[in-house]
């Protein structure tokens, strides 16, 4: 097996650990020549480097090098792999995305609503920037991206990028779910063979299945309306506000039960009761920023004082061994199924053919081959509608400088409807975001009114 050449763009994010540790346990399936890190932030990506160096002197020694650096021509010459895991604006304006649509009392979530929209429209530009420049040191490399808001950053790059093949979006949404399914199961998350339709954090499984072909979809209903739903997977397991998100899927169960439902739709199925459950001093970023960024920072602390990872406890998560099991199968022409985010040309048979939808795909050497969805019925096509409007005007206003486009897709968001209340959020996170946006007008014939 060819030995890959692997780049984390976004190397000081609260992943990378978790990301190192995912190739560590991998290493038989994607096996590494080296590692390169790049980062803007030069100090947040040096303390996660120097554990990573660490983790890897003691748990990868056949790997030939480790380099960190806020170079990109350094970084991305000659990258087989590169991840991309940005997040522009930090965690500090995830806090405001999650914030302002609270203030008008609608849902402050990171990648949906009002706050997918601000958080897309600060990721674009960085996201186009980074895959001209690694187009132009390594021209030949897989591209996986899982920043987010993924559905928005990866029309924009549709847009952009339409001939490029070897890029590929992807979310651990529907895998951190099925390692709960396998858990119901008592099975491997890896034997589980989805069947899946709908736009990232928007989407439903329709099926559940194993490699014997046996159906389980019915078991799995069963289990979640009769005993509940929890998170299994390490990361997010004793997580409070994940269990609470894992909940939830068993009202959506019970109110819908036709499919199994991604958990994001809670915000767009009861966002009265989402907005309810906020409080604006402690949303989810305030959350992580307490939680998983200062347990990653004191880890990796520790690592670099002790100068060994003997005094800590280092575990695998489904998000990086999912990115890596893609990355392999891209690699090495395994024939996997995963669900990724895929142009949809005539994959939901019913939605047009230039958008992005998130499907289970075949992954080979050649890239994602969708399986046909077939038509899809009056509820969900019409939720998909919806969203996807909101997510193209999205990107429209970024590309026109458009306040206008940007206050209907605000209007059309089901997590927000009213347009007033959208103008007001508008007009609260073009002030919140004024170092990070486009400008954004109001078009000749908006202002003579
Ligand atoms: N798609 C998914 O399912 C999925 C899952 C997990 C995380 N994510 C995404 O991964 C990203 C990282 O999340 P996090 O919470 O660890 O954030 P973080 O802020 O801890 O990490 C992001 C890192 O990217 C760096 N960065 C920002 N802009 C950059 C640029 N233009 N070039 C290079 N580096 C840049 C920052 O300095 C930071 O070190 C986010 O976009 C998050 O939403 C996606
Ligand atoms: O609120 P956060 O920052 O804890 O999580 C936001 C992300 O949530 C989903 O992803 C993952 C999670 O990041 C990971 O640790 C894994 O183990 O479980 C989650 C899924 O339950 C989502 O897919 C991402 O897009 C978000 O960034
Ligand atoms: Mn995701």
């Amino acid at each position: 097996m060819k030995k890959q050449n692997l780049v984390v763009v976004g190397g000081g994010s609260t992943y990378t650990i978790g990301m190192i540790m995912s190739l560590v346990a991998e290493k038989e399936q994607f096996p590494l020549k080296s590692i390169t890190f790049y980062d803007t932030n030069a100090e947040r990506q040096e303390k996660i480097a120097k554990a990573s160096e660490i983790i890897l002197r003691e748990k990868y020694p056949e790997l030939e090098s480790f380099n960190y650096t806020t170079n990109k021509k350094e970084a991305l010459t000659d990258a087989d792999f590169v991840f991309v895991q940005i997040r522009t604006g930090g965690l500090a304006m995830r806090e405001q995305d999650e914030q302002i649509p609270l203030r008008y009392g609608a849902v402050g979530q990171e990648t949906c609503g009002p706050g997918g929209m601000a958080y897309g429209l600060r990721s674009i530009g960085d996201m186009i920037d980074l895959v001209n420049d690694i187009r132009h040191y390594s021209p030949e490399a897989w591209i996986l991206n899982y920043t987010n808001p993924a559905a928005i950053v990866a029309e924009a790059l549709r847009r952009e990028f339409p001939e490029d093949k070897k890029l590929l979006n992807i979310c651990d949404m529907p895998a951190a779910i099925m390692v709960s399914y396998a858990g119901i199961l008592g099975k491997d998350v890896f034997d589980l063979v989805p069947e899946y339709f709908g736009l990232n954090h928007f989407g439903w499984f329709t099926r559940i299945l194993d490699k014997d072909g046996k159906d389980h979809t019915d078991t799995i209903k069963r289990a979640i309306t009769e005993d509940g739903f929890i998170p299994e997977d390490a990361e997010i397991a004793n997580d409070p506000s994940w269990i609470k998100t894992f909940k939830q899927v068993e009202q959506m169960v019970t109110d819908f039960p036709e499919y199994l439902p991604n958990t994001y739709l809670q915000y767009y199925l009861y966002p009265s009761q989402m907005v309810d459950k906020e409080e604006p001093d402690n949303t989810r970023a305030r959350q992580v920023i307490n939680g998983r960024e200062k347990r990653v920072h004191t880890l990796a602390d520790q690592i670099i004082a002790d100068d060994t990872t003997e005094n800590v406890e280092l575990e695998v998560d489904i998000h990086g061994r999912y990115m890596i099991r893609v990355a392999a199968s891209m690699a090495y022409n395994n024939g996997d199924i995963f669900i990724v985010m895929v142009e949809n040309n005539g994959t939901i048979a019913n939605l047009p053919d230039d958008v992005m939808v998130e499907v289970p795909s075949v992954i080979t050497n050649r890239g994602p081959k969708p399986f046909a969805v077939g038509h899809i019925s009056t509820f969900y096509k019409g939720l998909i509608e919806g969203q996807l409007a909101y997510e193209k005007l999205v990107v429209d206003a970024y590309y026109e400088n458009s306040y206008e486009k940007a206050l209907q897709a605000l209007t059309l968001n089901r997590t927000v409807i009213d347009a007033p209340r959208a103008r007001k959020i508008l007009d609260d996170m073009i002030e919140a975001n004024k170092d990070y946006w486009p400008a954004l007008y109001a078009s000749k014939k908006a202002q003579t009114v």
